[in-house]
């Protein structure tokens, strides 16, 4: 039987770590007033008495706030000061040693960096694990591959129907601890019991307030932990749809927002375009070194990898962070994932860095990016008739990635992870010029700018990033955009690709609620 401890935040201690003047007992004491669920004293380098002596103290002051004192490595320490366990690593004393040594109840932990490190866990009866390093640290040199934070998922899977709990650490910190909850989970929807951090707290001169910051965040996660993946509470129509999306439409010509998009090269120009024809304003900036200043201003961030460089990578690696602690949505086109092993470590690399709000592609980006072989591509085309049951698909990635996704094709299906959507406008025309998708996705963003003016559920919005207007967003960008293609070829004006291009901006720039109306196909599909 599982013991009751809260792991939710586990402080790892760290001597050499702490501030110039900054005492030990008072950093941990403070920590503790921060919200410091847990505690492990971790010493390489003291000798047996000193270790005794520091873990004695420490002790004493978790007791005061009812907070189990762990040990690491070392047995004889922790049955010396009569700790609440121990944790081991994978060179340690053997899990089945320890706990023969410790009095029955211990607390015993171990670290796991892969899939058999957890079967062996499992097997040895472990009360938790620590998974690591998610990220890069700096507090010790790593021996293992980094894990990344949807690799945390993969092992979550594989404690499914066991009562051990786990937590993440390494390189864990107030910038990316959302994203650590949030994209470390399995494929039932287990998520992470806390999160191990030893700089973020330690080396700070306010260790309450560091504590303090990480605790607020874990609670709210976990609040909304029993909401689930689905945004939309009830039951949706298409007419319903149409109209809140016809809202944000709306929204975005009154209210004009900006729109950040770090795009290709290929479309850049008529990326910007078709975001001025529908009533946003672009910016297309794509350095680094701004980021921080620009997730301010803009209503929504779009990411584009079809002519990725390592110095973008870097702008859009910073620019999707700043835009999570800006509450900003990030839209994901991952154009031709499926090309290039370095696209597909970048793609990873990025939703390994960040919360992405919405990802659309076409059916073979997002069979590479979902790791399945179902759907070919070629280029940045997909090759085939697509996914054979798309609908599940769309569901089961917006589940997995926790985000809505919009896998676009003849028809485009849009999913929270609850409903999917069947889009069914368009003209075989947007296939013939190039840059048509990676339009869409401009639409998608600025639809998504354009909800920041509408009013929230309040309890639906705190649920993450993907809000309960994303849905609409994807289905508002894709839906004028098409609508906007068979008005321009209806027009009469199309003589060519040629012509085809300028007269679809041109449809987008006068198109009409109306319209809009009179065109849309939105079906309901679960
Ligand atoms: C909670 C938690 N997880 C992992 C570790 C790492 O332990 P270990 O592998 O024993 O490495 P060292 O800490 O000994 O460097 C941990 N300490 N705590
Ligand atoms: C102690 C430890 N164990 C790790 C593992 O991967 O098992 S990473 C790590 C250090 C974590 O420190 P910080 O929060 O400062 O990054």
């Amino acid at each position: 039987m599982s013991k009751k401890v809260d792991y939710s935040l586990y402080l790892v201690t760290c001597r050499e770590l702490l501030p110039p003047d900054k005492d030990y007992y008072e950093s941990l004491e403070e920590s503790l007033q921060g919200g410091v669920t847990i505690v492990q004293i971790r010493e390489k380098t003291a000798e047996t008495r000193e270790f005794v002596e520091i873990a004695a103290k420490s002790k004493v002051i978790c007791d005061k706030y009812n907070v189990p004192l762990i040990i690491n490595d070392r047995i004889d320490v922790a049955l010396a000061v009569h700790a609440s366990g121990v944790h081991v690593g994978q060179t340690d004393m053997p899990v089945d040693v320890v706990k023969r040594l410790l009095p029955v109840g211990s607390i015993v932990g171990v670290s796991c960096n892969n899939l058999d490190h957890v079967k062996t866990a499992i097997d040895d009866g472990v009360d938790y694990i620590g998974i690591g390093s998610v990220w890069a640290t700096k507090t010790k040199s790593l021996t293992s591959p980094l894990v990344g934070v949807r690799g945390v998922g993969v092992l979550l899977d594989a404690l499914e129907g066991t009562e051990i709990k786990a937590v993440a650490i390494g390189g864990i910190k107030s910038t990316n601890i959302l994203r650590t909850l949030y994209g470390a989970v399995s494929q039932s929807g287990h998520t992470l019991d806390g999160v191990a951090v030893v700089s973020d707290i330690v080396s700070s001169n306010d260790p309450q307030n560091a504590a303090a910051n990480l605790s607020g965040i874990i609670h709210k996660f976990k609040a909304q932990e029993h909401l689930g993946p689905a945004m939309i509470g009830t039951p949706l129509t298409g007419k319903g749809v149409l109209r809140q999306a016809l809202q944000i439409f709306d929204a975005i010509k009154t209210t004009s927002p900006l729109v950040h998009q770090i795009t290709n090269t290929v479309v850049s120009t008529q990326s910007a375009n078709i975001t001025l024809a529908l009533g946003a304003s672009p910016i297309m900036a794509t350095s680094a070194k701004e980021m921080q200043d620009l997730s301010k201003i803009p209503g929504a961030l779009l990411v584009n990898i079809g002519t990725l460089v390592d110095d973008t990578k870097e702008g859009m690696l910073a620019s999707g962070l700043y835009a999570n602690l800006a509450r900003k949505p990030v839209v994901l086109d991952p154009v031709g994932v499926g090309a290039s092993q370095y696209r597909k470590d970048a793609i990873k690399e990025l939703l390994d860095t960040w919360q992405v709000s919405i990802i659309k592609g076409n059916a073979g980006e997002l069979a590479a990016l979902s790791g399945t072989s179902e759907v070919e591509s070629k280029g940045v085309d997909s090759v085939g008739d697509g996914f054979k049951d798309p609908i599940s698909f769309v569901k089961n990635l917006a589940r997995k990635e926790r985000c809505v996704v919009a896998l676009t094709g003849k028809v485009d299906y849009v999913s929270d992870g609850n409903s999917v959507i069947a889009l069914h406008n368009g003209h075989e025309m947007l296939g013939r010029i190039t840059g048509s998708g990676c339009m869409v996705g401009s639409c998608i963003a600025s639809f998504c700018a354009g909800q920041t003016s509408l009013p929230h559920d309040d309890e639906i919005i705190t649920r993450g990033f993907a809000n309960q207007y994303m849905l609409y967003a994807a289905v508002g960008g894709i839906t004028v955009f098409n609508v906007a293609a068979e008005v321009a070829v209806a027009s009469g004006n199309v003589r060519g690709t040629g012509t085809f291009l300028p007269a679809l901006i041109d449809a987008l720039y006068h198109l009409s609620l109306d319209e809009i109306v009179l065109n849309a196909d939105i079906r309901i599909c679960t």
